[in-house]
Formats: structure tokens, C-alpha cells, sequence
């Protein structure tokens, strides 16, 4: 069953002008981890923000159990726990009564509350902060309390803006569970991540999202098999020679700059050995040092969105490289 539609969503923002989300339509189904990728500026979090209901689209809708989203922003509230990527203001709360207001505002008896909250502090190897307020705890500290304050009173959708953001890995890991089990437990989940790969092994399925719009939606699987039949080349370019390197690798395949003197080659697994064989008997290319690996999601990312540029005209995002590093 599809529980949230997003249809026909447009948004612009008034003072830049700038039209942040473009014709987007798609929908999420009940029971399904959903990752929404795409690069800084894509337009994620402005689409999170209208799908919770906390900004409205200049044109198009967002359907929650087939109602618009923001004619009953009650239910959406209590039923929607959703993790932003800006701090939330709780600042003058100690970690347990955040987590504790929270779970009560969500509608849980205040015991139960009381249990969630300790068994999740407990979990977050914060049980003796408890009593300390937020702004006294650490950056990753907070942002722990924060997924806490998101998952706390079973919610039936987590709408998750980069939740494992500067968490060290065995939080990320923590992290990463817990979206699991929500998931196995029933919750929705729709999640905005730049760690693309760690979310490869937990996401059914994936939109991407760039330049406003969506480029495709679809299960891991699936988009996978838009690479099949390719080999990755992963170059180290010697020091300012990359845009260099990367002209005279162009005839080869799909190639993008993923950092300052990194690139990364999508070549026909029929093609890789002649290319290898020319590359090592190339004695002037500037590479320091190459691997050759199987594509992963990232990669079927990097593809898409070339093909779309290529497709469109859109300019080459130059700036934008290795937003995906990381
Ligand atoms: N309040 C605002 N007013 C004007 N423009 C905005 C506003 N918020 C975002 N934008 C612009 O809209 C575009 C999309 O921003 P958005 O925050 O949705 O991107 P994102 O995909 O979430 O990026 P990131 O991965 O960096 O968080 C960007 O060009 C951004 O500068």
C-alpha cells in the first residue's frame, strides 16, 4: 500500500528565486525503508520539510493515508517522528527530559515514556548524562539524543534527514540498527543520507534526486543492473593533473572527478582489458595509482547523474565533486 504520495511537488523559494524542487512525484509504501540520495543542494531536505508538513509546496501535494499532509498536521505530528538536520532548540532540557517530553507529547502514558526513555539512554551509553542539560552535552551527544527524541513512542513513519551525520562509526552503527529494527517492528521509514554505501545494505529502495528533480526510482537490485556489465577504475591523478587525466581517459567510458585528484571510470567489462593493456604502456599519463573494482550504489549514482547531464545539458558540477566521499 502506498502511505505517503507525493504528487506533482513544486517548490520555490520566494527570496532566491530559486526553485528548489521540481515536478517531483513518487510515493512510498507502507513498510519500506526508503533513501532518498543526491548531492548537496539537490533539494532532499526541502522535500522532507513539505512531506512532514513543515513547509508548504508552491504547487502539487503530499498525501499521508491519502489526506494533504497539511490538513491534518495533528495526526502527521503524532504519527511522523521526523529527524532534522538543523539542532532542535531543547537546549535548556536535560537529555532524559527531552527524550521524556517528547514520548508524552507523542501521546505515550507518562511510564512508558519513563521506561523508553532510560532503556534508550541506556543504549546510547548515556544513562549517567541523563540529568545534563543538552547544551552541556557533545556535539554527537545531542545528535544521539535527537534520533532518541525522533524513535522515542513508536511512530509509524521515521522521516530521517542525514541521521548518522558526524556520529562516530559505532554510533553510526548504532545508528543503522536501530532504523532497522523500527523497520522490522513496521515503521515507514524515508531517510536522506550521504552514506550511500552504508545505506546500500539497509534501504529496499532508492530515489535519487539532483538539480531539483527526480532522476530515478527503484529497488538496489534493480538500479544495479543499470551498471552491469562495467568494471570501476579508480585513479589517484598525480597533483593538479586530474583535469588532465581525465581528457585523456574520456574515450573510455563514463567518467567523473569524485575528489581534487581522484577519478572514476565506468568502462564495458569486453573494453577494461585493452584499456588496462594501453594504459600501462601509456608512459606519459599522470596517474599515481589505479585499483579496479565492481560498481556499488555510489557508482550507480555518479552514472545516472552524468547520463541526465548529458541528457539535459545541465553544466558539469564541477564544485560539487566528492559530495559523496565519505
Ligand atoms: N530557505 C531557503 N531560501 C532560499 N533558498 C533555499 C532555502 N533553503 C534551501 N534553499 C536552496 O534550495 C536548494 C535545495 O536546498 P536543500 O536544502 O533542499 O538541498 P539538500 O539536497 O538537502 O542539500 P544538502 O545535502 O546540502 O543538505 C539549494 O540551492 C538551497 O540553496
Amino acid at each position: 500500500m502506498e502511505l505517503i504520495e507525493i504528487d506533482q511537488v513544486n517548490k520555490v523559494y520566494k527570496k532566491g528565486k530559486k526553485q528548489a524542487n521540481i515536478d517531483i512525484s513518487f510515493s512510498i509504501r507502507e513498510g519500506e525503508i526508503l533513501g532518498l540520495l543526491g548531492p548537496n543542494g539537490a533539494g532532499k531536505s526541502t522535500l522532507i520539510k513539505q512531506i512532514v508538513g513543515l513547509l508548504a509546496p508552491t504547487s502539487g501535494e503530499v498525501r499521508y493515508a491519502g489526506v494533504n499532509v497539511l490538513k491534518q498536521a495533528k495526526k502527521v505530528a503524532s504519527q511522523f517522528g521526523y529527524y532534522a538536520q538543523e539542532p532542535h532548540a531543547l537546549g535548556a532540557l536535560t537529555a532524559r527530559e527531552a527524550l521524556l517530553f517528547t514520548g508524552i507529547l507523542r501521546g505515550m502514558a507518562k511510564k512508558e515514556a519513563e521506561k523508553q526513555t532510560m532503556e534508550l539512554l541506556e543504549r546510547f551509553g548515556m544513562a549517567e548524562l541523563a540529568g545534563r542539560p543538552l547544551k552541556k552535552l557533545s556535539g554527537g551527544q545531542k545528535r544521539m539524543v535527537g534520533i532518541g527524541t525522533t524513535i522515542i513512542g513508536d511512530s509509524r513513519v521515521l522521516v530521517l534527514d542525514e541521521p548518522t551525520n558526524e556520529l562516530d562509526p559505532l554510533n553510526r552503527r548504532l545508528v543503522w540498527d536501530i532504523i532497522v529494527e523500527r523497520n522490522r517492528q513496521g515503521a515507514t521509514i524515508l531517510l536522506v543520507t550521504h552514506n550511500v554505501l552504508e545505506a546500500e545494505r539497509v534501504v529496499d529502495r532508492v530515489a535519487f534526486i539532483n538539480y531539483g528533480r527526480l532522476l530515478e526510482i527503484d529497488s538496489v537490485p534493480h538500479l544495479k543492473q543499470k551498471v552491469d556489465g562495467r568494471l570501476k577504475l579508480e585513479l589517484t591523478a598525480v597533483e593538479g593533473e586530474a583535469g588532465n587525466l581525465k581528457k585523456r581517459l574520456e574515450e573510455w567510458g563514463d567518467i567523473q572527478q569524485t575528489a581534487e585528484n581522484r577519478l572514476r571510470l565506468l568502462i564495458d567489462k569486453n573494453r577494461a582489458g585493452t584499456m588496462l593493456d594501453w594504459m600501462v604502456h601509456a608512459n606519459d599519463l599522470p596517474i599515481d595509482e589505479y585499483a579496479m573494482l565492481p560498481p556499488n550504489l555510489e557508482d550507480v549514482y555518479l552514472y545516472i547523474d552524468s547520463q541526465k547531464e548529458k541528457a539535459v545539458g545541465y553544466a558539469i558540477r564541477e564544485e560539487k565533486v566528492g559530495s559523496f566521499i565519505g
